[in-house]
C-alpha cells in the first residue's frame, strides 16, 4: 500500500478538493499522502475524515505546502490563479507532478507556470474530463471544414458559485474553433455583447457564460449558418469525471521528468 504514489490534494474542502480525496482513496493505485488548505481556514489542523464529516483518517489537513509536497509524488490542485502560481513554484522546488485543474489564469500566470516547468512535471488542463477533450478534438476538425458562412458561438453553464467567466473549458474550445479555422483567438474573440452591439461580425468567435443554481458544468458548440445549424454538446453531471482525470493525469506523470503538459499528452489524444 505504501509504495503506491503519493498525492496531496490542496485546497481541499472544495468541491473538487473533497471529490480528489474521495477519487484518490477509491483508485486503489495511490495513496493520499496530504492535505492542504489555505492559511486560516478552519480545516486547518483537524482531521481531514472528521472534517469531511467522516471517520478519523489519520491525516492531519495543513497550510504548510512545503513542507507537504516534500513528502509526496504529486500535488493536485483545483484552487484560485494566485495560489496555483505559488503551488507551481513550490512544486518545482519539491521535483513532483503539479496537476492544475485552475481556470482563469491570466497570460502572466501562466509563464509563471511555464518557468516552474523546468523542474516541476507540470500538467494543466480547463477540463480534465475524457469527454470534453474529445470534444476540443471534434470542434477543432468541424471548424477546419467549415468557412466563416457559419458563425461559431461557445454557449457555457456553471453553477451559481464560479467565479471566472468564460470558463477555462469555452476558452479551450473557443481556442481549438480558432485553430481549425487557421485564425488568432484574440482577434475574433467576442465576449461581451450587451446593448446596441451592431451586427455580428463575420468570422468572430462569441461566447455567452449562464450561471446558475447547482449546474456542473455544460457546453454547446454551435456552428450556426442560413438554413442550418450544427451543435456539439458535452454535459457534464458529476464532478468524479474531473477527478479522476486529475489522478490519471498525476499517475502519468510520476517519472516522467519537467515539462508543460495537457490532458491530450495524458489521454495520448495529440
Ligand atoms: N480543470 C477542470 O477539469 C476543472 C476545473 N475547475 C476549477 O477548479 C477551481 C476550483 O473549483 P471549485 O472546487 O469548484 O472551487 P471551491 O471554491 O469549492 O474550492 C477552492 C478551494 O481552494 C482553496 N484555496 C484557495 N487558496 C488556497 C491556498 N493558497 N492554499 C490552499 N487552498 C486554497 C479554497 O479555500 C477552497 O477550499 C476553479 O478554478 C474551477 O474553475 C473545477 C472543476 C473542473
Ligand atoms: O468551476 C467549475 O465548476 C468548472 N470549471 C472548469 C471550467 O472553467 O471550465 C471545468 C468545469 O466546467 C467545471
Amino acid at each position: 500500500m505504501t509504495d503506491l504514489p503519493g498525492i496531496v490534494v490542496t485546497g481541499v474542502s472544495g468541491r473538487m478538493g473533497q471529490m480528489l480525496v474521495k477519487t484518490i482513496r477509491e483508485s486503489g493505485r495511490a495513496r493520499l499522502c496530504g492535505a492542504l488548505e489555505r492559511p486560516g481556514h478552519d480545516w486547518v489542523g483537524q482531521d481531514l475524515g472528521r472534517a469531511m464529516g467522516g471517520a478519523e483518517s489519520g491525516v492531519i489537513v495543513s497550510d504548510d505546502a512545503l513542507e507537504v509536497l516534500a513528502t509526496c509524488d504529486a500535488v493536485i490542485d483545483f484552487t484560485a490563479p494566485a495560489a496555483t502560481v505559488e503551488f507551481a513554484a513550490l512544486a518545482a522546488q519539491a521535483r513532483i507532478v503539479h496537476v492544475i485543474g485552475t481556470t482563469g489564469m491570466t497570460e502572466e500566470d501562466i509563464a509563471k507556470v511555464d518557468a516552474a516547468a523546468h523542474h516541476a512535471t507540470i500538467v494543466r488542463a480547463g477540463n480534465m474530463s475524457l469527454g470534453v477533450n474529445l470534444l476540443v478534438q471534434l470542434t477543432r476538425k468541424v471548424a477546419a471544414a467549415l468557412d466563416e458562412d457559419f458563425d461559431i458561438e461557445v454557449i457555457e453553464a456553471h453553477h451559481n458559485q464560479k467565479v471566472d467567466a468564460p470558463s477555462g473549458t469555452a476558452l479551450m474550445l473557443g481556442q481549438a474553433a480558432a485553430e481549425g479555422r487557421g485564425v488568432s483567438l484574440e482577434d475574433v474573440s467576442d465576449r461581451g455583447r450587451d446593448g446596441i452591439t451592431g451586427a455580428r461580425k463575420r468570422g468572430d468567435i462569441g461566447f455567452t457564460a449562464i450561471r446558475g443554481g447547482d449546474i456542473v458544468g455544460e457546453h454547446d458548440v454551435l456552428f450556426a449558418a442560413a438554413g442550418e445549424r450544427i451543435v456539439l454538446r458535452h454535459m457534464a453531471t458529476d464532478r468524479a469525471i474531473f477527478a479522476r482525470g486529475a489522478v490519471k493525469a498525476a499517475l502519468w506523470g510520476v517519472g516522467r521528468g519537467p515539462g508543460h503538459f495537457d490532458m491530450m499528452d495524458v489521454l495520448g489524444l495529440k
